[in-house]
């Protein structure tokens, strides 16, 4: 079995597409296992199907080495019981389809989030706690699913697990954070900065985290540190929530938020606003833009330190932040104000 087989479960998403990307242009032979297919590219097989579904599975697997599982519902989905079947039932599926077809390394994309509970984290470390209170649903399945996989790793079965944790991922083709915040600026939404504007949160270009994956990959080993470990991957430059967003706003012709709200001010609003919309549910469902989970990451400090992966498998980040940027600005021609 070569070494430079493998599959990427979730691999028509973001993250999934830049991976794939870059493994093809390092001579890696690309298996990609999602529910859709969202493009072609020269040397890639696609499988379509559900990782629920092991049988599905298996047929991806076959020959394969290496197993990178980015796939995961939209965090922004309410829907509990989705996120329980696909990201702690789908995950115990693959762990066993991986037994079965003989993979050796198993690579899944966690979240530096699996240690928020809404509070502020500065410069935290992987050996922090997982949350007791997670922020939402996704989250809380998150921390089950990163537990099952690096619980797998066993170096007896020959079969090594370890999770990339980044951390706000941007970059061209993201359908999240560029389009939200586009969307909410044409709303006209965009006017108000929560609490000082001084909290310092990680955005992480996604050719950073492709490229923390890919080293994960390639240093994992029976006799490494990074078995059954888990590893922040970000740019590793801490920027104010509030610079960042402004700066892609003015990049896209929007203007930039001015006026300061008191962060418990805003909190509070939302935390009633999430509790009518609870209320109100049988009868009408209502989304409201500002939840008390995206108050919180507007609000609060949240970066991590990435020493553990510089150490043990030479991590840095490729792309700096002001570049990367203006890189992701330039993808979105169709969201200059105006277009
Ligand atoms: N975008 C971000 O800022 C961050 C993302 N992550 C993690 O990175 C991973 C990738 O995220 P993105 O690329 O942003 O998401 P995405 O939504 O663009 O990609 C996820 C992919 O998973 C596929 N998928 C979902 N359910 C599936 C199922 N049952 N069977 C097979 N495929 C399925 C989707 O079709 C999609 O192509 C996820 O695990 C996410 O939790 C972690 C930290 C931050
Ligand atoms: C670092 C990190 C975890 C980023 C995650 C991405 C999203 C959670 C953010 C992307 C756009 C953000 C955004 C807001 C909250 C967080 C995001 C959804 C607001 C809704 C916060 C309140 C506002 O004033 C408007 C913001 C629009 C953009």
């Amino acid at each position: 079995m070569s070494s430079k087989r493998c599959t990427v479960i979730g691999g028509s998403g973001f993250l999934g597409r830049h991976l794939v990307e870059r493994l093809v242009d390092r001579g890696y032979t690309v298996n990609v296992f999602d529910i859709r297919q969202a493009y072609e590219l020269p040397g890639v097989t696609f499988h379509q199907g559900d990782l629920c579904d092991k049988q599905a599975l298996l047929v991806a697997l076959k020959d394969v080495s290496i197993v990178f599982h980015c796939a995961s519902p939209a965090p922004g989905s309410d829907d509990r019981a989705l996120f329980q079947r696909v990201n702690i039932d789908g995950t115990q599926t693959v762990i066993q389809a991986c037994h079965e077809a003989g993979v050796q390394k198993l690579i899944l994309t966690s979240s530096a989030s699996v240690v928020f509970e809404g509070t502020d984290i500065k410069n935290g470390r992987e050996d922090l706690p997982y949350a007791k209170k997670p922020i939402d649903y996704y989250t809380e399945t998150k921390i089950q699913q990163e537990k099952l996989v690096l619980e797998a790793c066993s170096k007896e079965k020959g079969f090594l697990t370890v999770a990339i944790r980044p951390h706000g991922i941007f970059g061209p083709r993201d359908p999240q954070l560029v389009p939200i915040l586009v969307d909410t600026a044409r709303r006209g939404k965009m006017k108000f900065i929560i609490g000082d504007g001084s909290n310092l949160v990680d955005f992480t270009y996604v050719e950073n985290v492709v490229h923390g994956h890919i080293l994960a990959a390639e240093h994992l080993k029976a006799d490494s540190p990074l078995c059954g470990q888990a590893y922040h991957i970000t740019n590793d430059e801490p920027v104010r929530f509030w610079d960042f967003m402004s700066q892609i706003l003015v990049g896209l012709g929007y203007s930039a938020p001015r006026y300061h709200l008191p962060y418990t001010l805003v909190y509070g609003i939302a935390l009633l606003l999430w509790l009518i919309a609870l209320v109100l549910r049988p009868l009408i469902r209502i989304k409201p833009t500002f939840t008390p989970m995206r108050v919180a990451l507007a609000g609060t400090h949240h970066y991590y330190s990435c020493t553990r992966a510089k150490k043990d498998m030479g991590y840095q980040p490729p792309v700096p932040l002001q570049e990367a940027i203006v890189r992701t600005v330039e993808s979105y021609p169709h969201l200059q104000k105006g277009a």
